[in-house]
């Protein structure tokens, strides 16, 4: 059964994740000045996952309206330590910095995920993860950054808990997908009932 979805983001792990759960997509990344959609947010006191959830609708929406009748995905991950709004870190000392200042303690991932049909949301949903970094040492974040920065500077919390990434943290309380950046289980319940995959 064909899927007419489009994966409006630039993502390799959300794509690997539908690849890998068997659902055929097409992928469209989408060109929206997410910055400026943030700093407007921030200024308005949105709180992070009203901006993670506003992102991912108008990633959905800069696809969708152009490909009829298509089911179009935008994704948005943001995360939250201790009330503020962390982005993707921009070089090794940035990363370093970050996961310094939360190592030892909790921090929030929230992965927005919205399904846009003709230039209207027709489903959304933000999951929400709760992380808690070990104390780790300054010689083993320095050497993690060091070792694995080609592939955390994709990742909004300078860390792949699929690789090394793993053992910065002593607890997880939510669902892996949603640290990966999608809620793969709410999606595909929402594929499923639509008739859009076999179940
Ligand atoms: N592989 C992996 N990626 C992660 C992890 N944590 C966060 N990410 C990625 O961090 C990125 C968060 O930035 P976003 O702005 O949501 O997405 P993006 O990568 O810029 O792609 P767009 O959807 O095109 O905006 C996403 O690609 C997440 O998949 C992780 O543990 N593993």
């Amino acid at each position: 059964m064909s899927t007419h979805i489009i994966l409006a983001s630039g993502s390799a792990i959300r794509a690997q994740l539908l690849r890998q759960a068997g659902i055929e997509f097409g992928v469209e990344r989408p060109d929206v000045d997410e910055e400026a959609i943030k700093t407007e947010l921030l200024n308005r006191n949105a709180a992070p996952r009203d901006i993670a959830d506003a992102l991912a609708e108008q990633k959905a929406l800069k696809i969708s309206g152009k490909a009829t009748g298509m089911m179009v995905l935008g994704c948005d991950q943001v995360l939250d330590f201790e009330g503020k709004l962390l982005s993707k870190p921009e070089n090794p000392d940035q990363a370093l910095e970050q996961l310094t200042a939360m190592r030892g303690k909790w921090h929030t991932l929230l992965s927005a995920a919205v399904i846009c049909r003709d230039g209207k949301p027709i489903w959304r949903h933000v999951g929400q993860v709760r992380l808690q970094m070990r104390d780790s040492s300054d010689a083993y974040l320095s050497d993690y950054v060091t070792r694995n920065w080609d592939s955390i500077c994709h990742a909004v919390g300078a860390y792949k808990l699929e690789e090394e990434g793993v053992r910065l943290f002593s607890a997880i309380d939510g669902d892996y997908f949603n640290v990966l950046g999608l809620p793969l289980m709410e999606l595909i319940n929402f594929l499923a009932l639509q008739g859009m995959i076999e179940q």
